[in-house]
């Protein structure tokens, strides 16, 4: 399979499985992580998902451009039937961690850019490179990379398609760890797992809040995100939790 689902504690581990190739994405993986993403969206049982690549080379080098298909059709049917492909799919509230253990390049970076949480190994690179190959990083990168780490930084990264080391991407602010390559998958678990022992509404509506919030002035957002508290004042989770804690035991949550 190219890309792989394993549920465990109600953490998706969802992995790009084409080693050989850096990860690239090829088409079948491209549907795949539509289903994936999908399932992840809507599975109860699943409270936040972790996103990374096979082997220790790579977290994903974007399009595989030995396999992309020439169009069948003109962009602007495309376009507008569909939109724009891979990123649509990981839209949630659902946290999603980017575990990037190497090569984040291309369309690989920018799904990354698309998750909440950004972890990486020490041996991890991190790229736009797309005007190296006569394209543009079409998918969120000329929008979020500078949002998202120094202008300056993020421009001479889009223009001259420039590599940044995982040393600079944290002191940029781009992930929030770095750690040697054998100790990422157990950093991203225990985020993960972190995350899947919170209240999975509260966590989600966290989620909205921020995302959301961010592109509001801030009187608004903080007005929205006094709605969102609201709407998770009377669930069963939040007496629960507060229960819990004076009886000074684990919650234990339902999403409800
Ligand atoms: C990452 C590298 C610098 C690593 O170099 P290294 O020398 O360590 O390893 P390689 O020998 O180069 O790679 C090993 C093996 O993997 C194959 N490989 C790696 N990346 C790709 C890829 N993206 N596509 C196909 N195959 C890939 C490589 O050919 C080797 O195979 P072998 O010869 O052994 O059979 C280096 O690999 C590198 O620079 N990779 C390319 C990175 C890159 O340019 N990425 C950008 C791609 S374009 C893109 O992502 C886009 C996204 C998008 C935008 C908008 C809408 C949809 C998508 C733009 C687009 O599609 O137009």
């Amino acid at each position: 399979m190219p890309v792989t689902l394993e549920v465990k504690n109600h953490v998706a581990y969802v992995t790009l499985n084409r080693p050989e190739a850096m990860n690239s994405l090829d088409p079948e993986s491209t549907c795949d992580l539509a289903e994936i993403w999908a399932r992840v969206r809507t599975d109860p049982d699943i409270r936040v998902a972790v996103l990374s690549g096979a082997g220790e080379k790579a977290f994903c080098t974007g399009t595989d451009m030995k396999k992309a298909p020439p169009p069948t059709e003109c962009m602007a049917a495309t376009y507008l039937r569909e939109g724009q492909p891979i990123l649509p799919h990981m839209k949630m509230w659902k946290p999603i961690i980017a575990a990037i253990n190497g090569y984040a390049v291309g369309g690989g970076l920018e799904m990354a850019l698309a998750c909440d949480m950004r972890i990486a190994s020490s041996n991890a690179k991190f790229g736009l490179t797309e005007v190296k190959v006569a394209s543009l990083a079409g998918l969120n990168g000329t929008q979020a990379l500078p949002r998202a780490i120094p202008q300056a930084v993020a421009m001479k990264m889009l223009l001259t398609g420039e590599m940044i080391s995982a040393e600079e991407a944290l002191r940029y602010g781009l992930v929030s760890d770095v750690v040697e390559p054998s100790a990422l998958a157990d950093l991203a678990r225990t985020y993960a797992e972190k995350i899947a022992s919170a209240a999975p509404l509260s966590v989600q509506a966290t989620k909205q809040a921020a995302v959301l919030g961010k592109d509001m002035p801030l009187e608004h957002g903080i007005l929205y995100s006094h709605l969102l508290w609201g709407v998770l004042r009377d669930t069963e989770d939040r007496k629960e939790g507060f229960k819990a804690f004076g009886e000074r035991r684990a919650p234990e949550f339902r999403g409800a």
